[in-house]
């Protein structure tokens, strides 16, 4: 992504605790930023950097026209019991820039809620004082908050839910394209790589309903199971992919038949964790280190950052890599992915879901139900893969480097445009 520096870097150091915490700005668009707020021990500043600019990527290939991309992180436990004081503490003192159009969601281990609560407590908005003078924005924050307390499939609140499933249409239109290509293991690829192919079995999908017809059994790897991987583990389930190992903060769970993902989502803990008490008996429980080791078509990575590096990067056993998580992949185990031909739909088009919910709901007109936000993501993100693919194969690029090209942001503000 070039080597664009971020516009503003603000640094925080807790008085209380050993906690310290950054804001980075990676371009205004109209005075205004959004991205969320993460927190885990190894947040470091130069991970809030690389964030920052994913979700300036994001915006641009989510069609956004009002914003641009920030992100925040604290590096601290997101499991200890003052956590929220912390992020309340943290808040508090990016205050004035929150009000100057800086806008925090939730993200690794913060909760958007959680930010929300803080918020309403500092009396700071979501919005600049120019969106709030705007009726139509004004309607959308209140068809936005209605929305948010809106469930998906019974099961997920509408939030924790458009990125997964967004992630799921992702992978869904990639897997299908390249399976129409005939990219099969060996073959030299379009881009003159080995080619990890898209070797799956042929499964006769017979009388299986349409959208579970899709899949063909294709088997599919998950590493995190929170809002992002637990809701792409479902969609891609119920389009007929066979999920055959999740990876938590704990452990693996494996089944080459196929897991019983329901089960597992309605079992699921706090923070992500699976529950012992939903696996089935022929499920095999396995260290959460040994998540590439399991043969799969597809390979999503949904928590952390970097997790596919120099270091593992030659045991991914997928045709297909779908980013569910913000940069799980680090530059040097992408040049072994891109070396090896294996095809990848990178974050900032696959994760934005979210982003994608709040500015079509709070700008555009998205705005009647859960149904039409999903609707409204899922075409979005055909397109957006279905465009990366074709652009790849047209210019016989990598898919990232295609994704960089096509979705590059369009300038930043000049800082006289900025907050009013
Ligand atoms: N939530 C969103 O809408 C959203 C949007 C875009 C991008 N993302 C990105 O997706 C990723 C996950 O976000 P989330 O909201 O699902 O987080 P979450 O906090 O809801 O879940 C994180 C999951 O990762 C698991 N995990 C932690 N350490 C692990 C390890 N070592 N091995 C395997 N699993 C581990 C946790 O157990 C949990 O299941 C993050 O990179 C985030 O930035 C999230």
């Amino acid at each position: 992504m070039g080597n664009e520096k971020p516009y503003l870097v603000l640094e925080w150091n807790d008085h209380l605790t050993d906690a310290a915490g950054w804001v980075v700005v990676h371009r205004f668009v109209q005075g205004y930023a959004s991205g969320g707020t993460r927190m885990h021990p190894a947040v470091t500043r130069r991970e809030v950097e690389r964030l920052a600019k994913v979700m300036a990527y994001k915006y641009e290939a989510g069609g956004s026209v009002t914003t641009g991309g920030c992100k925040a992180g604290i590096a601290y436990d997101y499991k200890a019991p003052d956590a929220k004081a912390v992020l309340g503490r943290f808040l508090r003192a990016m205050k004035p820039y929150l009000q100057a159009g800086v806008s925090l969601g939730g993200d690794l281990g913060v909760a958007f809620a959680d930010v929300l609560a803080v918020m309403e407590e500092l009396q700071v908005e979501l919005i600049t004082p120019a969106m709030k003078r705007d009726p139509h924005v004004m309607e959308g924050l209140q068809a936005y908050r209605r929305l948010l307390e809106e469930t998906v499939d019974g099961t997920f609140l509408l939030n924790d839910a458009v990125t997964g499933y967004g992630a799921a249409y992702c992978a869904d239109e990639a897997w299908r394209a390249l399976r129409q290509a005939g990219d099969r293991k060996g073959e030299t690829d379009s881009r003159g790589g080995t080619g990890a192919g898209t070797g799956v079995e042929d499964h006769p999908v017979g009388s299986v309903p349409e959208d579970q017809a899709r899949g063909a059994g294709a088997r599919v790897v998950v590493q995190g199971f929170g809002c992002v991987g637990a809701s792409c583990a479902f969609l891609l389930h119920r389009m007929g992919y066979r999920v055959v190992g999740i990876a938590d903060a704990n452990l693996l769970v494996e089944n080459p038949a196929g897991l019983d993902v329901p089960a597992l989502v309605q079992g699921r803990m706090k923070h992500g964790e699976l529950a012992s008490a939903s696996f089935r008996p022929e499920d095999r429980v396995r260290p959460n280190g040994e998540w590439l080791d399991i043969d799969c078509e597809i390979l999503v990575p949904a928590a952390l950052e970097d997790v596919i590096h120099a270091g593992n990067a030659h045991q991914v056993r997928a045709a297909l890599v779908v980013e569910g998580a913000n940069i799980p992949v680090s530059p040097e185990g992408d040049a072994v992915l891109k070396e090896r031909g294996i095809h990848v739909v990178n974050d900032f088009v696959a994760n934005l879901g979210a982003i994608r919910f709040y500015d079509a709901a709070i700008f555009g007109h998205v705005r009647s139900g859960a149904a039409e936000v999903l609707q409204d993501i899922e075409v979005l993100c055909r397109r957006n893969t279905s465009r990366l693919l074709a652009e790849a194969k047209r210019l016989g690029l990598y898919e990232r480097e295609a994704a960089e090209l096509l979705f590059q942001p369009r300038g930043q503000d000049a800082a006289t445009q900025q907050p009013q």
